[in-house]
């Protein structure tokens, strides 16, 4: 007999990326992408962390220092989109759709546009960012590439996602 109580594909890719978020060290906040083709097949996944090889545990890479670039985080950590990109096991990802647990920032954004990703759905955006958030905004409409909210795009999806980010976040302490 035919089984009709499934996950939406929205639920499932945003699912991915936070499955994906949380292999993530980052201890401030861990993100999560998931890039698809037009055809629904995932073509990337990755977090955000330190490139390949940085040691996790050289608390050198997490200091918080943002006047000195030796110090700060911020010159160390590839983020999820960012990796999803790099990571990625089909190409090219024209007319893809990039699934990210937050708003990507202007740096990613710059990369989802060069590799022709045309479409990003996101879960969670910080308010607070709005000027960065902005940017963001600005380079992905002048590239013609979509952006909208989970909420949004599918209310059920967004609410699924935010009890399975719950979930993993109750849950995960190095199983
Ligand atoms: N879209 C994003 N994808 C990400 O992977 N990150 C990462 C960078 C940091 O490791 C962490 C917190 O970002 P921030 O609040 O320090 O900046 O999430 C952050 C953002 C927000 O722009
Ligand atoms: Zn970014």
């Amino acid at each position: 007999m035919k089984n009709d109580s499934l996950i939406h594909w929205h639920s499932m890719f945003m699912g991915v990326a936070l499955l994906a978020a949380a292999r993530s060290k980052d201890a401030r906040k861990r993100n999560g992408a998931c890039i698809v083709g037009p055809d629904n097949k995932i073509s990337g996944v990755g977090y955000n962390g330190l490139p390949r090889g940085c040691d996790d545990h050289d608390e050198h890479y997490w200091q918080d220092d943002d006047s000195d670039p030796l110090n700060s985080r911020h010159s160390y950590i590839v983020h999820a989109e960012q990796n999803a990109i790099l990571n990625c096991t089909s190409l090219p990802l024209h007319g893809s759709t990039i699934y990210a647990t937050q708003y990507p920032c202007p740096r990613c954004v710059q990369s989802i546009i060069q590799v022709g990703i045309k479409r990003v759905v996101y879960l969670d955006k910080k308010a607070h960012q709005e000027r960065v958030n902005a940017a963001s905004e600005k380079m992905l409409a002048d590239a013609g590439v979509e952006i909208e909210s989970l909420q949004a795009l599918q209310p059920e999806s967004a609410e699924w996602s935010a009890e399975l980010a719950q979930f993993i976040e109750t849950s995960t302490t190095n199983r």
